[in-house]
């Protein structure tokens, strides 16, 4: 059944240490309550989440169902915090070197999600096998992994048919997940604002929905983990089809409700973006691969204090900050969630409004982690979600974040690929100077320079030219408010009847 392919489990090293307890958390930024209540209001949304990290930690995911469904939502999606983990990769395509790295980042997923990774590791085979993932020998081995080192659930390096879990299940006795609902999980734990968790949400149920099943013919249904045996059998086949029936109205009717908040909440939306939009300030969009330092630069260049984490999926909720250039014109700068290799589908789906944010933008700062294994992996994989969500044709920025840390001979590799890309780190702030350059002279040129004299009784247009201008020069005036400034377009139409000539 599985002969040419296997050749043996590897075990890559460096994926049995950690655990929940050696991540960095370092919020940035005043953490007094009027930084807070700041940070809310401009973020647009009344969350304070992005600096509530002790408060996150401490979460358990709502499901928000019926009593009944909250039992079949629990057990599919129960967190995997505190869970004692083996990690399991098939690999088919690339290095020995791609498998390591996807297994360690399988291991920061897991670990940002809350488990304790005893063990990974992979097999190399021409495709993962249709029943059992790793080949059904294999599968075998991993029982004995899962025996020996005390692990309660296996999780998978892929998107698994819900077949092939229920099939591993059987064979290994502990609960199996994949990678998909792993990241699901994590950004259940993550979600803050109202719009964020329908979203994650929707996109949970749309995993589970294919995935039901009988109680009683799974030990994930028994909310277990550890127990065995659970081959059916008459008394533990439970209430079986109707149940599944009815659970699966239930969750369609949800997802149906979910997607009409979420359709309101986007209209929302795109009234302030429309806002902003006739304001003609341009907007720039922080976007990139999952942890590559993308709030670490929104803070380094806005004083923002959004939250830093050393792990994936810290933002969720999109935060927006003023900002001008060096010489004087206002854009907004954003920063959204990042971007992962095989973003599951359904979680593209569901944060689709979120996403185009950054296909509304002028401007994308495209911030890449030159000190990952990998880099030139994450700069695809990021593209591909941006043709996904219509981003492609927007203009775009990469920046090479982490310099500090990164290795010379990659930076030079990366700088002979992208020579238009800027190199900085947000940590010391070498490159910033240079970033700040570069988004000066890429965004549009909106502004125009006026002088006018604007009578007392339009105070509004003053406040307005104070609000989204630069002001050069003020003076009151016997005929009103005399301003000398660079204002945008929409703005200066405005003001034209109050022009006056230069000196
Ligand atoms: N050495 C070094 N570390 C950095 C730099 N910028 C960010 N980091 C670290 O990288 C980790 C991730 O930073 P974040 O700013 O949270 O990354 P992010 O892209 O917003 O991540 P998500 O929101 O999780 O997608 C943190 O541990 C930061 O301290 C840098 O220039 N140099
Ligand atoms: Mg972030």
């Amino acid at each position: 059944m599985n002969t040419a392919h296997d050749h043996g489990f590897t075990r890559p090293t460096d994926h049995t240490h950690g655990g929940p307890m050696n991540r960095e958390a370092i919020a940035v930024g005043d953490l007094d309550a009027d930084a807070l209540l700041h940070a809310a209001r401009a973020g647009g949304e009344p969350d304070q989440g992005e600096l509530e990290l002790a408060d996150r930690h401490a979460l358990r995911r709502v499901a928000g169902l019926s009593t009944e469904l909250t039992d079949v939502t629990e057990v599919e999606y129960r967190a995997l915090r505190l869970e004692r983990v083996v990690l399991i990769g098939v690999w088919t395509s690339g290095t020995q070197l791609d498998a390591d790295n996807s297994l360690t980042e399988l291991k920061q997923l897991a670990e940002t999600a809350g488990a304790l990774v005893l063990e990974g590791v992979t097999q190399r085979r021409g495709k993962p096998d249709p029943a059992t993932y790793v080949g059904r020998g294999k599968a075998d081995e991993l029982r004995e992994i899962v025996e020996s080192t005390g692990a309660d659930t296996v999780i998978c390096d892929g998107e698994l048919a819900p077949g092939q879990l229920r099939q591993l299940e059987e064979v290994v006795k502990v609960k199996v997940v994949d990678r998909t609902a792993l990241i699901l999980d994590i950004f259940a734990q993550h979600a803050r604002s109202r719009e964020g968790k329908a979203q994650v949400e929707l996109a949970q149920l749309t995993y589970l929905l294919p995935r039901l099943r009988g109680w009683g013919d799974s030990l994930s249904r028994q909310g277990g983990g550890s127990g065995g045996g659970g081959n059916g059998g008459v008394g533990l086949r439970g209430p079986g089809e109707t149940k599944i029936e009815t659970d699966r109205r239930r969750i369609n009717t949800k997802m149906a409700k979910l997607r009409r908040q979420l359709a309101q909440m986007s209209t929302a939306r795109d009234v302030k973006r429309d806002r902003r939009r006739t304001r003609q300030v341009p907007a720039v969009a922080i976007a990139g691969y999952t942890n590559a330092g993308k709030s670490s630069l929104l803070n380094r260049l806005t004083g923002a204090g959004v939250l830093v984490e050393n792990a994936l999926f810290a933002t969720l909720d999109p935060t927006v900050r003023q900002a001008r250039t060096p010489d004087g014109r206002a854009f907004t700068l954003s920063d959204t969630v990042g971007f992962v290799r095989h973003l599951p589908h359904q979680l593209v789906e569901a944060f689709r409004s979120t996403l185009e944010e950054v296909a509304d933008s002028d401007l994308i700062l495209h911030v890449v982690d030159a000190s990952h294994p990998d880099p030139e992996q994450q700069l695809a994989a990021v593209r591909e979600v941006f043709a996904d969500i219509g981003a492609q044709d927007v203009p775009e920025l990469i920046v090479f974040n982490k310099a500090d840390a990164a290795d010379p001979v990659v930076l030079k590799q990366l700088r002979t690929r992208e020579p238009g890309a800027v190199e900085v780190s947000a940590r010391t702030g070498a490159g910033i100077a240079d970033l700040i350059g570069a988004v000066s002279g890429a965004l549009p040129l909106l502004d125009r320079e006026m002088r006018v004299v604007v009578p007392y009784h339009r105070g509004d247009l003053v406040s307005r030219v104070h609000e989204e201008g630069r002001i050069l020069g003020e003076e009151h005036t016997g005929d009103g408010t005399a301003l000398h400034a660079w204002v945008p377009q929409l703005l200066a139409g405005k003001l034209e009847e109050f022009a006056v000539p230069a000196g």
